[in-house]
């Protein structure tokens, strides 16, 4: 059997940084160290390797992103592995998931510890993203995440946690399976929609998130954007001044979508007192499921771009 096809795209973050022995600051180098490995024990695959941008994820822009899904599409290879920052890795990845129409596997990592720290996690999770993308198993899974021998949906997964080798974390769907010695083993085939076929992308969305006495002042400020995500409390409640600010942003055609602030957890409309979910819903307020706030607002603007300003209630149901 010929050896697997597989296109690298190295994109920046920890996993192509290395630690100033002086300063312990962690920064990019001249040369970026993941990229110069060639040679991956345990795998037998053929590469491309690109470098389409060098940049801490934090720097991370939806055209960044478009300019991936570009070099994915011109690609002819049996998989594609990105290289990327852990800080946005989970929107690039949901973004790309939203997107992209292939079916063949798209697997993106990074390192929580860069490439000369002591339990430097880089090659390891780019050896098991390399074995994921390589294997037919990994097939029409939509993008996965391959972090600490683990593999996850971009729709499910989340950085939990600032510093520790297993942050990512499907929390509700839980991982969709695992990297052993041998490859890739799945428990299961996550949910994928259709992809959005987007048009442009320059959509001021600002995430927002309800505390205690929240109040209009905020909310108010923001008549001019094309949507808002408001990371709500519980199950999708908001303070009752916050909720006459969003409900008017409604009523004057800017869509809001309502996450949960919990950070684990299905919104739903439930409360009908002042400022819950069921009222809030009732004004016209898109409910997004289990989406985390960063993760919603890509989505909207995924929407957005493909079109759907009229039917929302639709992608968001
Ligand atoms: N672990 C990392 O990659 C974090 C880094 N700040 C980044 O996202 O670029």
């Amino acid at each position: 059997m010929s050896k697997k096809h597989i296109l690298l795209l190295h994109t920046g973050g920890t996993i192509s940084m290395k630690e100033n022995a002086d300063t312990g600051g962690v920064a990019p180098g001249g040369s970026n160290p993941i990229a110069e490995v060639m040679d991956l024990p345990g795998v037998d695959a053929r590469y491309t390797i690109k470098e389409p941008f060098q940049i801490p994820s934090p720097h991370m822009t939806v055209e960044n992103m478009i300019a991936l899904k570009k070099e994915i599409e011109a690609s002819d290879a049996d998989g594609i592995v990105i290289t990327h920052g852990t800080d946005t890795l989970e929107e690039t990845a949901y973004f790309l998931h939203l997107v992209l129409d292939t079916s063949i596997p798209v697997v993106l990592t990074g390192a929580m510890r860069s490439s000369n720290e002591i339990g430097a996690d880089g090659l390891p999770n780019l050896i098991a993203a390399v074995k994921t993308a390589a294997s037919s198993d990994a097939e029409g899974k939509g993008v996965l995440v391959v972090m600490n021998e683990t593999i996850h949906s971009a729709a499910l997964v989340t950085k939990t946690n600032t510093g520790r080798l297993d942050s990512f974390k499907s929390r509700d769907g839980g991982p969709v399976g695992t990297v052993l010695k041998t490859g890739p083993h799945f428990f299961f085939t996550p949910f994928k929609t259709d992809a959005f076929s987007i048009q442009r992308f320059d959509y001021h969305i600002p995430i927002l998130k309800a505390y205690a006495g929240m109040d209009a002042f905020l909310i108010n400020q923001l008549t001019t954007c094309d949507g808002v995500v408001i990371e709500a409390m519980g199950q999708g409640n908001v303070p009752p001044e916050a909720a006459k600010a969003l409900i008017s942003l409604i009523q004057s055609g800017i869509p809001v979508v309502i996450v949960s602030r919990c950070g684990s957890g299905i919104v739903q409309p439930v409360y009908a007192y002042e400022g819950g979910g069921a009222v809030l819903k009732k004004a016209g307020a898109l409910f997004a499921d289990g989406l985390n706030g960063q993760k919603a607002r890509l989505k909207l603007l995924a929407a957005l771009s493909a079109g759907y300003r009229q039917n929302l209630n639709v992608i968001f149901s």
